[in-house]
């Protein structure tokens, strides 16, 4: 064992939370030691949000050049996934190299240790050999990794979670994806429009089930996929191909299974006991200031307050103010904005109809299908989508809303202001939408509240 190295702040796990504490410690000029175990910058850049977006991208060049015909002229669209392969690789991820990561932590004079991080006590760290002492106290980002559900035979066969399927060089020619969540939806939709014959087979009754019913039916309908919902997998066999037996007795065959099914916090081995922490417990609780305990902050998914990049974001920021002592406002979770990157894509922010049914007394629900707006018209082919706002009667305010459409996760964006602020209705109605947009739908359907 080595010397106790005495520092202010130790963060364990830097992706997307760990990463932006971390520098923006080391930049306020405290001795700050990163560790991670993997890649810095976590799932997102490698494994998640840029990657997966970059396919989402080509899906969608593919799917506007197929709408060409009707619309101008004719188009012939060959789906290449070389092209896609290559700027994930190449663009996205610089083959998996966290270098440029690792530089910008440093550079800001931030320490680097590359390995897995146990607690060992109050502010006490060991990574191998080292141990560390951070006076200031610890900071838990360690995230989440793909939920892989105890299904007779599918431990020991070659499925894929998103990783594999991100570091694809090559399509399968079918695949299975077990859940109907983002993750499902979106590679869903990406690999069948590069021809990949695909099967989602989602346990609850409907797809993107935390949204609303509406999104559902939208994702359902232009995935481009066989949606099987309300079954579960019973068993899995893998002979070259894979086999998955379902629950209502039928069956699934697929060259390629995606296990889909959700995200974990991987609490058990981080000596969360030492400090007084449940390793047992799902997620680290917070409180409004991201503090776990004495002296420990969580940030990011590994807290359970929404698996999302700017989430995390969100929470270091709030984490390393409280650090830093500089105050400031505290977590509020009212207006979280999340968009599934479909095509439409679907923005949404705070709750849906039903959650907000559940909390407040008097709810109204606004709604406009895009294709009765004059943008969704004019936009023709492409247009599936609708815009939903969901109010607090009581309080005349917004509570959440959906948008989905072409630009679904734009749109998203004026609502979520409407939400975080608070916006009066009366005001909302008042505002001025610019003719023709998209956004305009906004100003429609919050004349239908009712
Ligand atoms: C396929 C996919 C697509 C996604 N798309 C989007 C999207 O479009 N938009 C969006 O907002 N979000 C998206 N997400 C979610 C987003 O990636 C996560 O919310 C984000 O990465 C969370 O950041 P984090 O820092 O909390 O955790 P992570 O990124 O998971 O980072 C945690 C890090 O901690 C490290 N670690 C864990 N334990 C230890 C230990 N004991 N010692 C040292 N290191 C440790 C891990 O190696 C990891 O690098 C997507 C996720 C997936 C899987
Ligand atoms: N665009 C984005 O922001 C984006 C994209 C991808 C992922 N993410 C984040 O990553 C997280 C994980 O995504 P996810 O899609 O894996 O999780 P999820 O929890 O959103 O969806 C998992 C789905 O799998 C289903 N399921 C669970 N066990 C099953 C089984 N045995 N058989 C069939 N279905 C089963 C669940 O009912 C659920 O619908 C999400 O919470 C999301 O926040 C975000």
């Amino acid at each position: 064992m080595g010397d106790v190295r005495n520092v202010d702040v130790v963060v364990i796990g830097l992706g997307v939370g760990g990463e932006e504490a971390a520098g923006r410690l080391a930049a306020a000029g405290l001795d700050v030691v990163g560790v991670e175990h993997n890649l810095v910058g976590g799932e997102c850049p490698y494994w998640g949000c840029i990657p997966t977006k970059m396919m989402v991208r080509a899906g969608s060049a593919l799917a506007e050049a197929r709408r060409i015909p009707g619309l101008a002229g004719s188009a012939t669209v060959e789906p290449d996934w070389a092209p896609v392969a290559r700027r994930v690789r190449d663009e996205a991820t610089a083959d998996w190299n966290d270098k440029v990561a690792v530089d910008r932590l440093t550079g800001k004079g931030g320490k680097f240790v590359r390995g897995r991080a146990t607690i060992t006590g109050p502010g006490s760290v060991r990574v191998g050999d080292e141990e560390y002492a951070a006076s200031r106290g610890l900071v838990i980002a360690t995230g989440t990794v793909a939920v892989i559900p105890p299904i007779d035979g599918l431990a020991g066969t070659p499925y894929w979670t998103n990783r594999e399927a991100v570091e694809a060089s090559a399509l399968p020619a079918s695949l299975i994806i077990l859940g109907g969540g983002a993750i499902g939806c979106e590679f869903g939709q990406v690999f069948a429009r590069f021809g990949v014959e695909v099967t989602i087979i989602e346990g609850s009754e409907r797809i993107l089930a935390m949204e609303e019913p509406e999104s559902s039916e939208v994702a359902a309908a232009v995935i481009g996929a066989t949606v099987r919902t309300g079954v579960r997998a019973t068993k899995v066999t893998h002979d070259g191909a894979f086999t998955v037996e379902l629950s209502d007795g039928s069956s699934v065959t697929g060259e390629k299974l995606l296990v889909a099914t959700g995200r974990a916090a991987r609490l058990g081995d981080l000596g969360l006991e030492n400090i007084g922490l449940d390793p047992s417990a799902r997620f680290v609780t917070t409180d409004d200031r991201m503090r776990a305990g004495d002296r420990v902050w969580a940030v990011g998914d590994v807290t359970g307050n929404g698996n999302f990049t700017h989430m995390a974001m969100y929470e270091a920021d709030i984490a390393v103010r409280d650090i830093l002592g500089q105050g400031g406002p505290g977590a509020d979770y009212r207006a979280r904005p999340r968009v599934t990157f479909l095509d439409p894509e679907i923005g949404a922010v705070g709750l849906t109809a039903a959650q907000a049914s559940a909390q407040f007394e008097q709810v109204q629900v606004g709604y406009v299908p895009l294709s009765s707006t004059s943008r969704g018209f004019v936009h023709g082919p492409g247009n599936e989508g609708f815009i939903k706002v969901v109010a607090d009667a009581g309080r005349g305010v917004l509570v959440g809303a959906t948008t989905a459409g072409p630009a679904g996760g734009e749109m998203i964006g004026a609502l979520a202001v409407a939400v975080h602020a608070e916006v009066p209705i009366s005001t909302l109605l008042s505002q001025i939408w610019a003719y023709p947009t998209f956004h305009r739908g906004i100003g429609d359907a919050l004349k239908s509240l009712a």
